[in-house]
């Protein structure tokens, strides 16, 4: 099977694309045009297959078999530790099953009261601003969620989270991708980014086991907490023991950050851009909050516009525009049988923006994902939190986090992107905007 891809180095193959972020992202963005191949690539010797045909990922995402994530999840061992997002067979399915119900929405009501108290800070720190740099303030924010809704650290506890050493965690994965002697653990142990990889999971563990500590002696216990939950299923089944609630806590923390944190950003850059989307979006809060100021669970579920803007925002700009895969078994994707233990990419990015099911695909259109025509774009063609058994736990949460957030800002601020601001994308994982995203604030 020869397969089309970009030009390999020997040694490296494709690892060198990373090198310059911004045109990885690009790269990303074109691929698209394997939709009706496949595409390989080669991450130094070991060979991978992309994805990026909506009919193909919904044959492997949707297959309660092929939930296996490829070997690259565990270069992030070594700074999380294993939690759901890195974990494969039975643990992952055993953990899954405990944590599931702790997500469902009737549960997340509890952090509607968290999203709101970090929003109405953020807009407080807002104040009196006319041009800021919303990215850090949008990350700080979410920062703040994160502290209360998973460790019960009250929002405005400023002394609490001075010492959190999830302000400042740092994942190494990409430098290892870059340097591939590093994807062999012996050559990897000796280097200095695994000794700062170590102290900084030794940290992070630290300051959980903390916590937990306190959580278990009913200390600071105002409020139901995602650690409590934890505990509880610890309390109920013995295998998921203290290791895993740290580990898996840690792994809240770092999924639920940048991510959202991206998708907020984004979301206020498309707005800043397009006035007269943020104006709709602007006379649907009025109108859903003229009785009741107050955020509720249900005024959220009523900002059917404002999700169909952070939908559109998070098809042009997924948190997370690469993933992997391993085969656990041998798969047909039409005249091509992948073999089992084949590791494969897939990416959102390019995938959303397929022209057969987004016409003028680099453009921000929210009607996209009205009632009406969101019915004809297929399930696998947009995959933001990923599809399918192993999909984004988290996905309801970020979403009403993500209209909380907005909707104050909103609420509060017209926005304006700077007419001579142009947007550069990066990659850590996550996306990113270089430099963070600059933002006129006037208030309303
Ligand atoms: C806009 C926000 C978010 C986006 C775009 C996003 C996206 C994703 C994606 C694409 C995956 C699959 C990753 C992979 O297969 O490698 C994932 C998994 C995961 N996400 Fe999110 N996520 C978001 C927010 C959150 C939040 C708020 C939490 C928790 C508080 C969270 C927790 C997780 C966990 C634990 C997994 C692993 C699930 C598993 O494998 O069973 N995410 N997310």
């Amino acid at each position: 099977m020869r397969l089309p891809g970009p030009p390999a180095v020997p040694f490296f193959g494709n690892v060198l694309l990373l090198k310059n972020e911004t045109e990885f992202l690009q790269f990303l963005i074109d691929a698209g045009k394997y939709e009706k191949t496949l595409m390989r690539g080669w991450v130094s010797l070991i060979p991978f297959v992309g994805i990026v045909n909506p009919k193909h990922l919904h044959t492997i995402l949707a297959s309660t078999k092929q939930t296996d994530k490829s070997f690259l999840y565990t270069f992030m061992h070594t700074f999380l530790g294993q939690g759901l997002l890195t974990n494969n067979g039975n643990k992952w399915k055993l953990h899954r099953k405990y944590i599931q119900p702790y997500f469902h929405k009737s549960v997340l009501t509890q952090f509607i009261k968290t999203f709101t108290e970090s929003s109405d800070l953020l807009v407080e720190q807002l104040h009196n601003k006319q041009e800021v740099n919303i990215t850090k303030y949008i990350n700080n924010c979410v920062l703040n969620i994160l502290h209360c809704a998973l460790f019960g650290i009250p929002v405005r506890d400023h002394d609490a989270k001075l010492n959190s050493p999830f302000n400042k965690g740092h994942l190494i994965i990409l430098e290892r991708l870059k340097q591939p002697w590093y994807i062999l653990d012996f050559a990897y142990k000796f280097s200095s980014f695994c000794k700062h990889e170590s102290t900084q999971k030794s940290t992070l563990q630290q300051f959980a086991k903390e916590i937990l500590d306190q959580r278990r002696q009913g200390l600071g216990k105002h409020e139901w907490c995602l650690l409590d939950s934890l505990i509880e299923i610890s309390e109920n089944y013995p295998r998921f023991n203290e290791t895993s609630i740290v580990e898996e806590i840690c792994t809240f923390m770092l999924a639920g950050q940048d991510s959202v944190g991206a998708a907020v950003a984004f979301t206020l850059y498309c707005l800043g851009k397009h006035p007269e989307v943020q104006q709709k979006v602007v006379e649907e809060l009025d109108k859903v909050f003229k009785e009741h100021s107050e955020i509720t669970m249900e005024n959220l579920y009523d900002l059917v516009f404002l999700r169909q803007c952070i939908k559109e925002s998070l098809r042009l700009y997924p948190s997370v525009p690469l993933i992997s895969r391993k085969l656990a078994e041998d798969v047909n994707l039409g005249k091509y049988t992948l073999p089992a233990g084949l590791n494969i990419f897939i990416s959102p990015i390019s995938t959303h923006r397929l022209t057969d099911y987004y016409p003028n695909p680099h453009k921000f259109d929210p009607d996209r994902f009205s009632q009406e025509n969101e019915k004809k774009i297929p399930p696998y063609a947009f995959i933001p939190f990923s599809a399918g058994p192993r999909n984004c736990i988290g996905y309801e949460f970020a979403y009403l986090e993500i209209e909380a957030i907005i909707a104050a800002v909103l609420r509060n601020f017209v926005i304006e992107v700077p007419q001579d601001y142009e947007l550069k994308l990066s990659y850590r994982v996550t996306l990113r905007a270089k430099g963070g995203i600059p933002l006129y604030l006037k208030p309303r």
